[in-house]
């Protein structure tokens, strides 16, 4: 069970990076738009998105909205670096 729950550990550590290089772009982006570093209605429509998902796969919905925002949330704090740096 451990040598499985490692695994996908790794593969979590995995996606997040990708996801969070795909983010560092749009944060380049955005800066290079002038648009602004956070979009609400499209956090909205994945937070909901991922509630949804979260149901059909038995996994707390509060949960996975917690993670999700935690993410945003850093992704942010990301791009507002990009556009004061
Ligand atoms: C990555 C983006 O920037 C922010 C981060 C988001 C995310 O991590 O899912 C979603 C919306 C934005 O607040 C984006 O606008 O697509």
């Amino acid at each position: 069970m451990r040598s499985s729950i490692d695994n996908i550990d790794a593969a979590l550590v995995h996606l997040l990076a990708e996801r969070f290089k795909c983010t560092q772009r749009v944060g380049r982006l955005k800066a290079t738009h002038d648009l602004p570093a956070s979009d609400p209605d499209r956090e909205a429509r994945q937070i909901e998105r991922l509630r949804s998902l979260a149901v059909e796969s038995d996994l707390d919905p509060a949960f996975a909205e917690k993670f999700l925002t935690f993410i945003i949330d850093e992704v942010i704090r990301h791009h507002e670096a990009i556009r004061s740096a």
